[in-house]
């Protein structure tokens, strides 16, 4: 009778990081498995131990822990995979147990603890298959070996533990850690809600947060049966054998994010909101990845066709990146079919688009043309009261982020997080400036893109109302609303990136979909807000309250990229919003990777920061080019160099290319421009990316921040603290692309920013 198999996610966590060989043979393993479980070559046996948990062989050396999960009415058996590792790593201590918080089927590996934690706790770990020559027996700790650490959880108790989801049999493990190494240890073998709480716990989270944002959000209503395998097993992530392990031994850990989430990210991802709401977290958390499989969840579910979700981001490239991961996880076109993916100022050209003709349509200028212009209308004018930078963010940010037409509405506009207060004389000199401006670019039959989001949003808000007034005239048959077709553009909108989108952006967003449940649907991090564009979305009509939820485990960087990157992002006491009127903080954030720590290295001079990074480069490259078997492996686009301008861009380009022997490839707005294997841009065009080595080069005094901010300093001492907060977040979000290695360099004196840091 053949068998159904099915494998847990720890398995195939496990089978990534096993040689292809390895990889192979697991293969034919499930086979053979399938056809016959009893058959002699495969030795199926019960661990002493938990008696559930079977081990069969894949060869002389590697084994496939299973559990019978049950048998169908035709006798047919359901096996489900837990862990493949080599017969050494067996031990009859081994143990599968349902959660009594989330009814998941969770093992717990105790053979990944070091012996002095084991000890400690009583533990002593059997192998199922010993060695003819008896295993070492564990050394005894000299006392001096174990300093009399106080352990790390020692305040908390075996009960709450429990109650916040920890399994049963690291309770006592957890209690006996003292150092952080011990509890990196426990948690890499732990089920992902013990990890998650114990990391919360350490990281100093209170009790009353952890359950909050890690417990509750994947309880169950009632307390399950903890001995109901079956249903255990249906309620956790397992991927069916086929066509799954195919997948996993072709595509590796790239395909972890489509399959597994994270508890915290698939109830956030998969549930019913009754109106917007909001995803947060740190850089890596799986914001991006919450937000497509949210696009998943909602486009499951629809009835009726036609696009009716959108799916938008800042940027086209980062919108590129969207498009493609989305029809990599929604393999049914019909289905793909129903969502628009696009960036903001995409979507804005659209709607204008559909609401001009072709002679009224302008073209649009981007941000440096606009100051350009800008700036010879106040050389025009002879004006030198204001700055042009200063004045183009007052119009964009209140006059045309609050849609104000007259004089007087900006007279008594709100102008939160613009710096010093503004005198009426000077609200009249600044409107009359602007005025001038506008006219000046409508001449040039120019727009900047902050106007052209305001007209969309604008043409939206309308095209909005003439629906509603439309359906008003013509009621339903039964003169109810329940049945009548959506009026906006959109039923669900799902926004990446969040945290830079103009005021007039949420507007136009506001207006494409009806208010109500699952709405809209928004992923941001304010601490990596590069632009000026703050907003607060309660007053845009888009109510967050009650419905946000915040990721806090990293799963790009390692903790030690991210202890520094952490110390960039908060200064010494930066304060950051939740995109709404409150405020927005990393705590409990954390990584579960770990790798070497960043490197820092001043330099003289910027000839020789050059010549250093070079030589940086080239090992990173060469490195690269070989995988963990030694196979041949292409090292292109995982590594790149972030620079603070142009300038420098051109003159890295230039000297890897012709003193390095690398090819570079530039990355536009639009993506890397050409094949080139490094990639080289400015710090504002990573946003979203990640790369496994990042060089971060030119991060000296008097270039990040960049020195013009320093005349606001007394004069305004608000805007001054504005532009710091920004400079830090474009070196926070640099510093987070990077995935297992990270360095900074300077020449001179470094930058300020990184005064708590190298
Ligand atoms: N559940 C998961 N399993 C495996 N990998 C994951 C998971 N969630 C996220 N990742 C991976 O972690 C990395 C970061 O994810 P993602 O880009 O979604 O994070 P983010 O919070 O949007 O980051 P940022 O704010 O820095 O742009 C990606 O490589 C993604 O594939």
């Amino acid at each position: 009778m053949t068998a159904r198999l099915s494998l847990h996610y720890k398995a195939e966590e496990e089978l990534y990081k096993l040689d292809r060989t390895v990889k192979g043979l697991f293969y034919d393993f499930c086979h053979r498995f399938r056809k016959n479980p009893d058959q002699p070559g495969l030795d199926l046996k019960k661990l002493k131990g938990d008696s559930r948990i079977h081990r069969a062989k894949i060869n002389q050396s590697y084994r496939a822990l299973l559990i019978p999960v049950e048998t169908n009415e035709r006798g047919r058996q359901h096996w489900l995979i837990i862990a493949v590792r080599h017969r050494k790593d067996v031990y009859d201590e081994l143990q599968v147990a349902v959660n009594r918080v989330t009814g998941e089927l969770e093992f717990v590996d105790l053979a990944v603890m070091g012996d002095s934690s084991l000890q400690r706790a009583g533990i002593t770990l059997t192998p199922a298959e010993p060695d003819d020559v008896p295993p070492r027996p564990a050394p005894i700790p000299e006392p001096d070996q174990v300093p009399d650490r106080p352990p790390l959880l020692g305040v908390y108790t075996a009960g709450q533990l429990r109650d916040l989801g920890v399994a049963e049999q690291l309770i006592d493990l957890a209690l006996a850690v003292t150092t952080e190494e011990e509890l990196d240890r426990l948690v890499s073998g732990a089920p992902l809600l013990s990890k998650d709480v114990l990391y919360g716990l350490a990281a100093g989270m209170s009790i009353d947060s952890v359950l909050e944002e890690v417990t509750r959000p994947v309880k169950l209503p009632a307390e399950p049966d903890l001995a109901d395998i079956s249903t255990a097993v249906s309620r956790t992530n397992v991927s069916s054998i086929d066509d799954d392990v195919q997948a996993a031994l072709d595509e590796g850990s790239f395909r972890s994010w489509k399959h597994y989430l994270h508890p915290t990210q698939a109830k956030t991802a998969r549930r019913e909101y009754t109106g917007p709401a909001r995803v947060s977290g740190g850089p890596g958390t799986g914001k991006t990845v919450v937000a497509l499989h949210r696009v998943k969840y909602l486009v499951e579910q629809l009835t009726g066709d036609g696009v009716q979700i959108l799916l938008t981001t800042f940027t086209a490239n980062l919108a590129a990146d969207l498009r493609l991961r989305l029809t990599s996880l929604i393999s049914e076109p019909e289905l793909l079919a129903r969502v628009d993916v696009m960036h903001i100022d995409q979507l804005a050209a659209r709607v204008i688009g559909e609401n001009t003709d072709q002679r009224n349509r302008r073209k649009r200028i981007s941000d440096q043309a606009a100051m350009i212009e800008m700036r010879q209308l106040l050389l025009e004018l002879d004006e030198q009261r204001w700055e042009a930078d200063f004045l183009l963010d007052e119009w964009e940010q209140v006059i045309l982020g609050q849609a104000l037409t007259s004089r007087s509405d900006y007279f008594s506009a709100r102008r939160g997080g613009r710096g010093r207060a503004l005198t009426r004389p000077e609200r009249s000199q600044i409107w009359k400036l602007i005025e001038q401006f506008a006219a000046r670019l409508d001449k040039l039959g120019a727009e900047t893109w902050g106007q052209a989001a305001e007209r969309a949003a604008r043409f939206e808000i309308d095209r909005a109302a003439a629906a509603e007034r439309y359906q008003g005239s013509h009621p339903t048959a039964d003169g109810s609303s329940g049945s009548r077709p959506f009026v906006c553009r959109y039923r669900h909108v799902v926004v990446d990136e969040a945290q830079d989108l103009r005021a007039a952006h949420w507007k136009m967003l506001r207006a494409m979909v009806e208010p109500g449940a699952n709405d809209l649907f928004i992923a941001g991090d304010t601490h990596q807000r590069i632009y000026d564009h703050q907003v607060s979305l309660g007053a845009l009509g888009i109510n967050i309250r009650g419905r946000s939820r915040r990721l806090t485990l990293s799963y790009r960087t390692t903790r030690e990229i991210l202890e520094h990157a952490l110390r960039i992002a908060e200064g010494n006491k930066t304060v950051y919003d939740d995109l709404d009127d409150g405020v927005d903080n990393l705590s409990g954030y954390r990584s579960v990777l770990h790798g070497p720590t960043p490197t820092f290295i001043g330099y003289q001079n910027w000839p020789d920061e050059l010549a250093g990074v070079g030589t940086l480069l080239q090992g990173w490259h060469d490195e690269l080019s070989t995988d963990n078997d030694g196979a041949r492996q292409d090292p292109a686009g995982h590594v790149a160099v972030a620079v603070a301008d142009h300038e420098q861009l051109t003159q890295v380009i230039e000297y890897l290319e012709t003193r390095g022997g690398l090819t570079c490839a530039e990355l536009t707005k639009d993506g890397p421009r050409g094949d080139g294997e490094i990639h080289v841009g400015t710090m504002h065009r990573f946003k979203g990316l990640e790369y496994q080595r990042l060089a971060i080069i030119g991060v000296r005094k008097g270039a990040i921040p960049r020195p013009y901010i320093e005349r606001h300093r007394r004069s305004d001492p608000q805007r001054y603290e504005i532009e710091q907060r920004k400079a830090r977040s474009l070196l926070f979000v640099a510093a987070t692309r990077a995935r297992d290695v990270l360095a900074i360099t300077w020449h001179g004196a470094p930058s300020p920013l990184l005064r708590r840091v190298s």
